[in-house]
């Protein structure tokens, strides 16, 4: 009782929001996202007569911004040909929609939106892996789904779900559809009509506790949106995917995902305190906004990576934190590679975590300095020069190996301050060299864009994906070495002409081991079918993580594109019991995706 009455003290109720998160951008998704790859409409790398390379639009700190070195380092370092420009598709072909007409006349009028609107089909039945992408350019979609309808609060996806299960049809839910596992491609032999839940109109916090710290948050709101909102609170969720601007609290549940800040703020799992799942055999409603509980199971747990299979996720009540005083980008330069993972590691042992610290190899550290933009000035220039000549020349980095590390420190003045002491001490232990908040950010910018430059890299017959895994300390360095050596191997055995690009990014500490990211691309001219080819060398390297003590996957989930693996990871009896668990919360498989297993 006390508890509920210090509660209601503590809650700000923010009224009459509904509608205005979307100043920026129109509720049709269509109007501002693109329909055959990634991000805003307007924001796209485009290669300009005199070899600049430019990002179109005003979304990005550096939009507009020529950059003059990307197109040598692409052309020499990564082998992609920018002669061979091939433009994508524009128009999609849909097949007509399987209408199942008791279910259609059941929800007329209890839905504000329902379409048949092809590209509306089309946006909700794909995600964002390089093989989809390909897809959509190539007009190669097969089964979409047949109808949209847009919910927008708890008690619709309750009768949405109820009336699917009366009349037979199989519903998916889409979030944000940034899934990278095939999450959201309906099953080919689907014969039933098969429906997307857009989530996006519920996307309201309903209110949120300055005193508990916690929120209770509508789950189809964006990260971005979510953080705007709780910033006229002075408050933050904290969980930043390098997808944050798209992806929804609803899709990071059922992903299990991880934000780049995960050592301030925590993994999805740490954040969530508890969810609302509407499931074809009922809501599942818990109570469990406590620090703690000890009550048996938790289901929470049942729901985090269910991906879609169990149910809607309509609601959760999250942790939140004060919004940080002091928000710091920082850089270290390590020699190698190797050194790098040795101060990553010894970072971890120290406990003293900034709230995201990555290390980069050199692949990916030329990367980021290939997107540098121009000097704006002459003396910006010449310094530049200067600080390259005492690097490489004075302090003897080699260009060739040097890596860095990226660093943000969020907290307290004394608490960055405490932070930044311990780790510019360790780092100079590992010889590292602190090179400034400017490549810190950088590094930062190149995650968020990144999917921007597949998407230019394959308008020039270069594709490139990226794969994760979480790994023990011990195994790190034999992971990296032997996902090198398989994906050259196999390109090889392809006919893939050049080297392939691959790089690697040491992403997250923890205490037992580390987050391992892989970009990996190949130019893909003369062969037959790159997505295929792709496909299975992206199989091979991960068959190779596996055998090296490597998991499934650490953020990205299975999909439909893992779960051939699942087996080796949870075994038979844990396939066994993720299928009876489906079974009894979902027995006539309203939630057909068919991701996980
Ligand atoms: C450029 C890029 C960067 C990325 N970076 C990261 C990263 O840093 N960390 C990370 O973890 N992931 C990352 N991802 C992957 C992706 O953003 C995450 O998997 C994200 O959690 C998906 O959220 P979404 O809202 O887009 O879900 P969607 O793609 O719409 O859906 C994903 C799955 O969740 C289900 N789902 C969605 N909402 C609900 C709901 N309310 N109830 C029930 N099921 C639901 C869907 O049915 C589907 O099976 C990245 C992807 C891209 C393209």
């Amino acid at each position: 009782m006390i508890r509920i009455q210090q509660l209601q003290s503590q809650i700000v109720e923010p009224a009459g929001l509904k509608g205005q998160y979307y100043e920026q951008r129109p509720q049709n998704k269509l109007e501002w996202f693109k329909n055959n790859g990634w991000g805003y409409k307007d924001t796209k790398f485009v290669l300009e007569q005199d070899g600049a390379v430019r990002l179109t639009g005003n979304k990005y700190r550096f939009s507009n911004q020529r950059m003059m070195k990307f197109k040598d380092w692409a052309e020499a370092k990564v082998g992609i040909d920018l002669s061979l420009n091939c433009e994508a598709q524009n128009e999609i072909p849909a097949n007509p929609p399987i209408i199942n007409e008791q279910f259609m006349n059941a929800i007329q009028g209890q839905f504000n939106e329902i379409s048949f609107d092809n590209a509306q089909r089309i946006l909700h039945s794909h995600g964002q892996t390089m093989q989809e992408i390909y897809d959509l350019r190539n007009s190669k979609l097969a089964r979409i789904v047949d109808c949209v309808v847009f919910i927008n609060s708890h008690a619709q996806a309750e009768l949405l779900v109820k009336l699917a299960v009366e009349y037979n049809v199989m519903l998916t839910v889409y979030g944000g559809g940034t899934n990278v596992t095939w999450a959201l491609q309906c099953p080919q032999e689907e014969r039933r009509m098969i429906v997307s839940v857009d989530t996006s109109r519920m996307n309201h916090i309903r209110w949120v506790d300055r005193k508990n710290m916690t929120a209770l948050v509508e789950t189809g709101v964006t990260g971005k949106d979510l953080e705007k909102e709780l910033s006229r609170y002075g408050v933050v969720c904290g969980h930043e995917p390098d997808s944050v601007e798209f992806s929804t609290l609803g899709g990071w549940i059922s992903t299990r995902a991880s934000g780049m800040k995960k050592n301030r703020y925590g993994n999805i799992e740490d954040i969530i305190l508890s969810v609302k799942v509407v499931t074809p055999t009922g809501t599942l409603s818990q109570s469990l906004d406590y620090p703690r509980v000890s009550s048996g199971p938790d289901l929470n747990q049942i729901v985090l990576g269910s991906e879609g299979t169990i149910g809607i996720i309509t609601e959760a009540v999250i942790k939140i934190k004060a919004q940080p005083e002091v928000c710091k980008y920082e850089s270290i330069l390590f020699h190698n590679f190797a050194l790098g993972t040795e101060f990553m590691y010894k970072l971890s042992r120290s406990k003293v975590w900034p709230t995201s610290v990555r290390l980069v190899d050199n692949n990916q550290f030329q990367f980021g300095m290939a997107l540098k933009t121009m000097p704006h000035s002459k003396r910006e220039e010449f310094m530049d020069k200067v600080k390259k000549y005492f690097i490489t020349q004075f302090m003897q980095f080699d260009p060739d190996q040097m890596c860095l590390v990226t660093v943000l420190f969020e907290g307290t003045k004394q608490e960055v301050e405490f932070q930044e002491k311990k780790v510019f001490e360790l780092a100079k232990f590992y010889k590292g060299f602190r090179a400034g908040a400017e490549n810190g950010e950088r590094g930062y910018f190149l995650t968020y864009m990144i999917a921007y430059l597949r998407d230019f890299a394959m308008q020039f017959q270069f594709i490139a994906e990226s794969f994760e895994t979480a790994v023990g300390w011990k195994n790190v360095p034999a992971v990296c070495e032997n996902i090198q050596r398989r994906i050259v191997e196999e390109c090889s055995k392809r006919g893939v002409e050049k080297e392939p690009f691959v790089s690697f990014r040491i992403s997250q500490v923890y205490d037992t081991g580390a987050t391992i990211y892989v970009y990996f691309g190949f130019g893909y001219k003369g062969i037959a079918d790159p997505v295929k080819c792709y496909s299975e060398i992206e199989d091979a390297a991960r068959d190779e993580i596996m055998k090296n003590g490597g998991s499934i996957s650490h953020h990205h989930g299975v999909g439909k594109l893992r779960k051939q693996f699942m087996q080796k990871q949870i075994g038979d009896t844990g396939v066994e019991i993720l299928k009876r668990i489906k079974q009894q919360i979902d027995p006539k498989n309203i939630f057909g995706n068919q991701n996980l297993i």
